[in-house]
């Protein structure tokens, strides 16, 4: 991992046992990750763990997040109401990177019962790794923000 920073990481029951693996993968890397929950497999709403972690890097106490549930779409739809984040749902490879390169996303969300482990963890050592290009996203990207205003 070129670029060590502290991750927050969050579930749902749909992908409890994803996130005990992603966590240990990321802390095995050298990354600190703070373990927002749920932690069982009991049924519990994606959408308290998306408030979790969207606000802890919506308020910048983190500047990276990773958020899982059963498909990944009601924490993303949550995740992106928070001012300043940038939630991406992503199950390939390729999507990953670019939502690194042009959209600088902030949170990485996957589902754990569309991805598979092997591929989830590719997903988050891409995402991890991949800096954010610039240029000519900037001001897109900035304009996600003023959307609302
Ligand atoms: O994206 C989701 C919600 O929109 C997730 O897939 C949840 O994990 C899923 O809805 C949970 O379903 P369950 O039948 O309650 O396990």
């Amino acid at each position: 991992m070129s670029e060590l920073e502290r991750v927050i990481i969050g579930s749902d029951h749909g992908a409890f046992l994803l996130k005990e693996k992603l966590r240990a993968f990321i802390a095995e890397s050298g990354i600190d990750v703070e373990d927002a929950g749920t932690y069982s497999d009991a049924s519990v709403s994606y959408v308290d763990y998306a408030k979790k972690v969207a606000g802890a890097v919506s308020s910048g106490k983190f500047k990276k997040g990773i958020l899982l549930c059963g498909t990944g779409l009601g924490m993303s739809m949550a995740a992106n109401r928070f001012p300043g984040v940038r939630a991406a749902l992503c199950s390939d490879l390729f999507s990953a990177r670019m939502s690194r390169e042009h959209n600088d996303s902030n949170i990485l969300v996957i589902g754990g019962r569309v991805t598979g482990d092997i591929l989830a963890i590719e997903i988050v050592k891409v995402w991890l790794e991949t800096p954010f290009e610039g240029g000519r996203h900037l001001k897109r990207i900035q304009s996600i923000e003023d959307i609302l205003k």
